[in-house]
Parts: C-alpha cells; structure tokens; sequence
C-alpha cells in the first residue's frame, strides 16, 4: 500500500517499544526498521534483490559519496538514484556532514558550510545546507537528511553547544530549501552529544520547525553503551511521539534491541555489511568469527534452521576458507548472512510488540546471544 504522502502511523505500544509503518509512495516501511547502508549506490557485496529478500524496505545512499563519485547531477541525468541502482522502494540518504568529517581532509567549516577535499581525488568542494538538499533532490532522495556538524566524543561542552547551534540553524536552512515535496520528507538531527541539557534544546528547537522526522545524531561516536542509551532517555521524551525517530549510525544487535526498548523506530549500520566481510558473522546464538581456526573443519552451517541459503547451506569450513583466502564469495555470503540476521531480529521485534510480549522477546534474545554458539 503507498501513499501519495508520507504518513507515520504509530500502531502499538510495548512499554517503551513502538510498532509502526511508515508508508510513502515508493513502499511502506515497518518500524522498527533497520535500513541496510548503500554508501555509494550499491549494499556491498549483495544484489538488492537480495537485500529485498532478506525483509528490507528501505536502504540508506550517501550525499558525500554520491556527489564525488558519479556526481549528483549525472544521478539526475541518468534519471534518478533509484533507476540507476535498480532499487523501487524507499531511499534515505544521509547529508554527508559525519562522512565530510569522518572521511575528507576537511578544509574549512564555518556558517556558510563546510568546504573539503575529496578523499577520491583531491579535488575541492563546498558544501553548504542548501546544496545537501540539492544534491538529495537530485538523486531522488525519499527522506533526506538535514546538514549538521557531528562532534567526537568525548569533547569540551562548549565545542558541543556550538555545534549544536549551528546544526540547529543549518536545520533551518535546510527546513526552508526542501521547501514542500509531498511523498518525501526532511528529517532534522537532534546533536548535543552526551550534554542532556544540549540535547533537550536541539530536540526542542527541532519541534518549532514541523519536521516529518527526528534522528539522533551525535552518537555511536566512541562513547560506551550506557551513555549512548543515557542520551536516548533523555531526548526521545521530548520528540513528538507521532513522528518517526531515527538512531544514525546504530549498531549491534544489543544496541538495536536496548535502543528501540527506548522507543527509536529506524536505523541504519554497517556493521552486519563491513563486519561480515571481514569474517563476522551474527547469528541467533551470537557472533561466530569464521576467521577463528576452530571453524577450519567445521561443517556444520552457521544456523540450520534459518531461511537465508547463505545462514544454512553453506559450511563454517568453507566460509572460514573463503575469508582466509579473501575470496569475494566469503564476503557476499557473510553479509547476506548478517543482513538477512539483523532483518530476522527486526521481524522478531516487531512480532513481539505486536503481541504485547517485548520484554520476554528481549530476555530470550539475550539469553540465546549469552549461551554463545556452540
Ligand atoms: N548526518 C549525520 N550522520 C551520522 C552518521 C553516523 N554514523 C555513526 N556511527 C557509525 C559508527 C560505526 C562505524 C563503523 C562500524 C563498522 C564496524 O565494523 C559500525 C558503526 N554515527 C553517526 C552520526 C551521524 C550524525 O550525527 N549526523
């Protein structure tokens, strides 16, 4: 079912846990949603196809990458992101602030924007609020994310207020450059790092522009778990409760299941992708590291009662040979494995809202991810 629109319907409560879609005119999103990361176009080592199987609605593209490489108004010219990369259902793409910083030799970033180099070839770019929605707009972008300055942690609290404000007015800017797209949406950035009092004035100064979503932001930075968690009690009480709540950047399966317990809706990582193709695997019974020479002559499949080929007909021997060898197949098989993992919990969380019964679905996962695999 899609909509002309984008409508956030909040279907069910568990204590602190939400079920709800998300429905737009490319496709409805269930929530809680992971969205699997598609950097540069494509999910590594996957065919969306694939990614499409493993239960995903929706996958996250990336501004900074994007522009660089093919460039943004080539997207536009070969007819959109979506047809370029053969992918029919929703798209966010983040704005490319965290990955200017996070990847660039950044150059300079001062009220206009931020001004880079690119880390393909050297070359200099400006990018300012209403370029980032430009270059969105041009790819074709679903929910488009605001530009924000996301600080490292730990930082002096100064440095974090002033970021904080200066998202908070690019969150502005950008408000006033996506101007008003029926069946797509903008979603601000909550910043404020692990200041509670900094993250209730973004959370607040967010809600004065009508946004269709909030994220949070500014976390899965090199903090711990605790403060990560402390931050989403404090902010997400303070976001309306009929509009969508995204945690960028996040994470492990814990994280995913102690975070939507807090009442976050949407996610996205690279953890099940770069992490499998470096030979993690996740599985209901926790993390196998095929690497690890005990899996040499092991050929029992990572989990025999999965419905994913690359879970259950596939030996940990031959996975282990093929990363040890770094072979592609190794990669491609590890991240079908995770990605279709993380979208197994993702069921089984909603599932478990869905019945009133998310608390005990919390206790059991754990409880099969501490047993360990044997
Ligand atoms: N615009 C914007 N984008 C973000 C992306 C983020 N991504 C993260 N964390 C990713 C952390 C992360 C990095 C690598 C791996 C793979 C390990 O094998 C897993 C997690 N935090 C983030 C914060 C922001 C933010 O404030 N603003």
């Amino acid at each position: 079912m899609s909509t002309e629109n984008f409508q956030f319907t909040l279907k069910k409560t568990d204590a602190g846990a939400r079920l709800g879609e998300v429905s737009m005119p490319r496709g409805t999103i269930r929530t809680p949603a992971f969205m699997p990361v598609g950097t540069v176009g494509t999910v590594k080592a996957m065919y969306l196809d694939q990614v499409k199987d493993t239960g995903a609605d929706i996958i996250l593209g990336n501004t900074y990458h994007l522009m660089l490489r093919p460039g943004a108004e080539r997207v536009a010219r070969l007819g959109g992101l979506h047809k370029l990369i053969r992918w029919d259902g929703p798209i966010l793409t983040d704005s490319g602030g965290f990955q200017v910083m996070s990847l660039s030799g950044l150059r300079k970033l001062d009220e206009k924007g931020v001004t880079f180099k690119s880390h393909v070839d050297g070359s200099l770019h400006h990018m300012s609020p209403e370029r980032s929605i430009e270059i969105q707009g041009l790819l074709g972008s679903d929910i488009q994310m605001q530009l924000d300055e996301c600080v490292a942690l730990p930082a002096e609290p100064q440095e974090i207020e002033r970021a904080m404000e200066l998202s908070l007015r690019w969150a502005e800017r950008c408000r006033v450059a996506f101007g008003d797209q029926p069946g797509k949406a903008m979603f601000g950035i909550v910043q404020g790092g692990d200041q509670p009092a900094l993250r209730i004035r973004s959370a607040e100064g967010l809600k004065q522009l009508d946004l269709k979503g909030y994220a949070v932001g500014g976390l899965a930075v090199g903090e711990p778990q605790d403060v990560m968690l402390s931050m989403l009690e404090t902010t997400l009480p303070v976001l309306p409760t009929e509009k969508p709540r995204y945690l960028m950047g996040v994470g492990t399966p814990d994280d995913l299941l102690k975070s939507v317990a807090r009442g976050i809706d949407m996610f996205d990582c690279v953890m099940p992708t770069r992490s499998g193709r470096h030979g993690l695997a996740f599985t209901r019974r926790g993390r196998v590291n095929i690497r690890n020479a005990r899996h040499a002559e092991d050929m029992r499949p990572l989990d025999e009662e999965s419905n994913c080929p690359a879970a259950r007909d596939y030996s940990r021997a031959y996975l282990h040979h093929l990363i040890r060898s770094d072979e592609a197949l190794g990669g491609m098989l590890l991240s079908w494995n995770n990605l279709n993992y993380y979208q197994d919990l993702m069921k089984g969380i909603r599932q478990s809202i869905e019945e009133g019964r998310f608390a005990d679905f919390y206790a059991e996962t754990q409880e099969n991810w501490a047993k360990g695999d044997i």
